[in-house]
């Protein structure tokens, strides 16, 4: 007979959970702070979620609690009442077949109105680098140390670019990795992009073919992914997502672990290039510069953003961007494979 005992580490009352359950006590989650938690961490295999119950006598504050937790789920479908879902298609979206091309990057009204706000938060805030309102074209770029009229003593001028050319004995792909490591803070800086939010900038030039930054994070299967890239959607930043699609496989989810390679922007023009190479038996994604690079150029690369059903505008500016950051040929090139659900022909059995 499973027999479960009072939570409170003072108390040895026991008792049977179904009488305890006629008796009016009820079972709760360890801490009601965990439940914020859950969505981002349902997927780890090692979670673990402790229940507790209390006797008659300690069962006081466990109704506190739920007390609580009601009004605070009361406050957010409060919050949320304003908000009508979009009616969907099929009737019930449980029903519709799994879709791996569009499971990526549907935003809700909410999502989009946090990542506005962010986007202006951002955009308010002071220049780092030195202050580029622009970002560069072919290498040019114009300073400005006066943003929103007030003035900062901080000037570009003032940053001396150390020399760090690669040294020219480096052969071996391992050690022009070493190389890269050991060089990142004294080559890179992060600051405002004229692109989107932050970005990363060269402090001093690169030459075509170097490794400038290596894109670091959690290794997590796309499942995973996209359940974070949704919450953090809707929740947690509005805007710009960190994460790294290597293959079908692996996703680099840099959100809340890896290098400061993650800040780095898209353009249609770009300076950068991303490769998965092998170095000391193991994988790295190595982002590498893709033509030579002038002092303070923002680096960036071609997302090649993938999502059937979402078009995610480009700020690049480049003469040639394409207006998007989807990766649109490959997009075309997948519809094109796609097949109507009314085209398909009814096999049945004779
Ligand atoms: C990895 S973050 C890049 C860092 C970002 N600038 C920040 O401050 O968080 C990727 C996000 O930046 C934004 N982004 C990057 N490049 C962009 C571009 N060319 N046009 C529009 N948005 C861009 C998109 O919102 C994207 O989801």
């Amino acid at each position: 007979m499973l027999i479960i005992q009072c939570s409170n580490p003072t108390c040895r009352v026991a008792y049977h959970p179904l009488c305890a359950r006629a008796a009016g006590l009820c079972v709760e989650l360890e801490d009601e702070d965990r439940l914020f938690l859950l969505s981002v961490d349902e997927d780890d295999e090692d979670q673990c979620i402790r229940l507790l119950s209390f006797c008659k006598k300690h069962r006081q504050p466990s109704n506190d609690r739920v007390e609580a937790s009601d009004e605070r789920v009361g406050r957010i479908v409060r919050h949320c009442s304003d908000y009508t879902p979009p009616l969907n298609p099929s009737g019930c979206a449980r029903t519709e077949p799994y879709s791996h091309f569009g499971r990526r990057g549907r935003k809700e009204p909410e999502a989009l109105a946090a990542a506005s706000l962010k986007r202006s938060f951002v955009e308010n805030q002071p220049y780092l680098v030195g202050g580029f309102c622009q970002h560069a074209m072919s290498g040019t770029t114009v300073p400005n140390n006066r943003v929103n009229g007030i003035k900062f003593s901080f000037s570009l001028n003032k940053l001396k670019a150390p020399q760090h050319a690669a040294p020219n004995n480096i052969l071996s792909v391992a050690e022009k990795y070493d190389y890269m490591r050991q060089t990142i803070r004294k080559r890179l800086a992060f600051g405002k992009s004229g692109i989107h939010g932050f970005g990363i900038f060269a402090k001093h030039p690169h030459r075509a073919g170097d490794m400038v930054i290596e894109y670091t994070g959690e290794l997590v299967r796309p499942s995973i992914a996209d359940r974070r890239e949704h919450f953090i959607y809707n929740s947690l930043v509005g805007a710009g997502t960190y994460l790294f699609r290597i293959d079908n496989e692996r996703v680099i989810d840099a959100t809340r672990a890896g290098s400061i390679a993650h800040l780095i922007n898209h353009s249609c023009e770009p300076n950068c290039y991303s490769r998965v190479i092998s170095v000391h038996g193991d994988e790295h994604i190595i982002i590498f510069a893709k033509r030579d690079i002038k002092r303070w150029e923002e680096l960036t690369y071609d997302y090649r953003f993938f999502s059937i059903d979402e078009r995610l505008a480009c700020y690049c500016g480049f003469p040639r961007c394409r207006g998007v950051v989807n990766d649109t040929e490959s997009e075309e090139q997948v519809s094109k494979l796609l097949v109507n659900r009314s085209e398909l022909i009814q096999w049945t059995v004779e």
